[in-house]
């Protein structure tokens, strides 16, 4: 029985902003600003299902029912491609506690590999929300929400611009609880296992190569 529940949100609006990622001619700003306006999609689908608590609220004109989120979930980027959701998913979010993970796959051997985690001790009871853009070979992804499970996390979502059939079958494989929002599932990984036709390296589409 499948632990991952996947969810691709191809809404027109989403399939615009993400071509204009995937698009070379993209500068470094107006892909910050697209996964932002792509962010705000997936983050909208993502609470969909949320638990929500009532509380009595007066308007100008009389009482009546008000809802808040029963529980907002951990925000956790993944560093650094993930960092250019963050903002975004915490202002649709804005209770919500942060924490973070940076982690930069190995180019020659496509491991990730880890260099901090800043994230409560326990995540018993708490629902948490990953954000990173892209979900190549799925190591990473793995590797984060397998520090989430240890501290206790048995709801993750992962929200990513972009998946690859193969990541999404390693997640599977790895019996992690996982929902998956994407506005995409591309067709493969190319011989360095970047994403076909995908757009690139999200962190350098951001930021800057390093
Ligand atoms: O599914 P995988 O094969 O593990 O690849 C996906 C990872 O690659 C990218 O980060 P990268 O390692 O390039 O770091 P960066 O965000 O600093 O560019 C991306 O943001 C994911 O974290
Ligand atoms: O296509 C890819 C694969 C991994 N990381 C990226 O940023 N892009
Ligand atoms: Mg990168």
């Amino acid at each position: 029985m499948s632990r991952v529940q996947l969810t691709v949100v191809d809404h027109p609006l989403a399939r615009a902003r993400l071509s204009r990622m995937r698009d070379e001619r993209t500068d470094n700003a107006a892909f910050r600003a697209a996964l932002r306006e792509l962010t705000q999609m997936l983050v909208y689908e993502a609470t969909r299902d949320l638990e929500i608590a009532e509380e009595p609220i007066t308007t100008p004109v009389t009482t009546t029912t008000g809802y808040r989120l029963a529980a907002p979930p951990l925000i956790v980027p993944v560093l650094r491609a993930g960092l250019g959701m963050a903002d975004t998913a915490h202002g649709m979010l804005p209770e919500s506690q942060m924490g973070f993970v940076g982690l930069a796959r190995n180019e020659e051997t496509f491991q990730p590999e880890a260099y901090m985690a800043s994230l409560p001790e326990s995540l018993v009871g708490r629902h948490v929300f990953v954000l990173d853009p892209m979900l190549a070979t799925g190591g990473s992804l793995v590797h984060c929400c397998t520090l989430l499970t240890d501290r206790g996390a048995t709801e993750i979502t992962v929200l990513c611009t972009l998946a690859a059939p193969v990541g999404l079958e390693r997640l599977e494989q790895s019996g992690l609880p996982l929902r998956v929002f994407t506005a995409s599932v591309d067709q493969g990984l190319n011989d360095k296992a970047y994403i076909v036709p995908g757009l690139g390296d999200a962190g350098d589409r951001q930021f800057g190569a390093v």
